[in-house]
């Protein structure tokens, strides 16, 4: 009997998304377009009498630099399971800065509680309860269906079983910064920030890198949630060429193409990332 199991989810940068309201958390997510990165979250579940969960960040260079008791999205997978086990979540990007850390932390989390407990749960199973958690909690929508795969994403329907358009870009660099943590759950709950996001949708589905790049900038204009500080950074991309748009919903700016990195360093820690080249998976130790 295994006393461990250990799953990894990449995250999710979405860069424009519109709420849809279903009748149960199932139903309900969002539709939009984001790219799916190879940082994310690694949780291990550990057999325990009680439930609890660890939240790790780690430096780019393996030190711990921040250690946080509690998550109540996994806490609510594990009650609604109906087991208990010792969750350690550990991640290098920032946490509520729109890298979809909940969804990557959830799936991460959801993958290792069935491997560790033979709950034989399948992959859609799981998503789906880590779906729920979100959506109750309020800590986003379309994050988990987008990142039980690679590429950058295209999501028709709500859910974790609507139509997604993958778009594989093995390589390609995109760039982020963060100016600070921006809480989900308060724009979502939020009547007037959601009808600005509702009518700044845009139609289509974005075909390569640049088009959702512009797609999310247009999206990021209309929606009324652009900070300050968000602005100078997008001004300084727009000065140097860099296309960029907003993290959403996070204070940052994600960035694609040369001079990326070295126009958003400028403003404060720089993550250099990659499309993730798969989603949700156990991995080889
Ligand atoms: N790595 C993680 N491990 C465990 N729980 C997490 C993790 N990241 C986020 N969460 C949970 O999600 C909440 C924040 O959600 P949210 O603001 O949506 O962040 P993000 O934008 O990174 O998804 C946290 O308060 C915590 O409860
Ligand atoms: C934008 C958001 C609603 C939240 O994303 P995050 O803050 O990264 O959890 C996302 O889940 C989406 O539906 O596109």
């Amino acid at each position: 009997m295994d006393t461990t199991a250990v799953a990894f989810c990449p995250g999710h940068i979405s860069g424009y998304f519109r709420r849809v309201e279903g009748d149960t958390p199932a139903t309900t997510g969002s539709i939009g377009a984001g790219i799916v990165v190879d940082e994310g979250v690694r949780a291990e579940a550990a057999r325990a009498e009680t439930a609890s969960v660890t939240v790790r960040r780690r430096s780019r260079a393996g030190a711990v630099i921040e250690t946080m008791t509690g998550s109540p999205p996994v806490e609510y997978v594990l009650e609604r399971l109906g087991v208990t086990a010792a969750i350690t979540t550990e991640c290098r990007l920032p946490i509520g800065a729109g890298f979809g850390m909940s969804a990557a932390a959830l799936l991460a989390a959801t993958t290792a509680i069935n491997r560790l407990h033979n709950l034989g749960l399948s992959a859609g199973e799981v998503a789906a309860f880590a779906h729920e958690a979100e959506v109750v909690h309020r800590t986003g929508l379309g994050d988990v269906a987008a990142c039980r795969g690679g590429g950058f994403v295209c999501r028709k329907g709500p859910g974790i079983d609507a139509e997604i358009v993958r778009h594989y870009e093995p390589g390609a660099v995109i760039t982020a910064v963060t100016l600070g943590p921006l809480s989900t759950a308060s724009v979502l709950s939020s009547p007037g920030r959601m009808e600005a996001i509702r009518a700044a949708y845009p139609e289509g589905c974005p075909e390569t890198l640049e088009e959702l790049f512009s797609f999310s900038r247009g999206f990021a204009e209309k929606s009324g949630l652009i900070s300050p500080e968000v602005r100078s950074v997008l001004a300084a991309c727009d000065e140097a060429g860099v296309l960029a748009s907003m993290t959403m919903l996070g204070n940052g700016v994600f960035a694609y193409g040369e001079g990326a990195e070295e126009t958003l360093a400028a403003f404060g820690e720089v993550f250099v990332l990659r499309t993730a080249d798969r989603g949700v998976h156990i991995p080889e130790e």
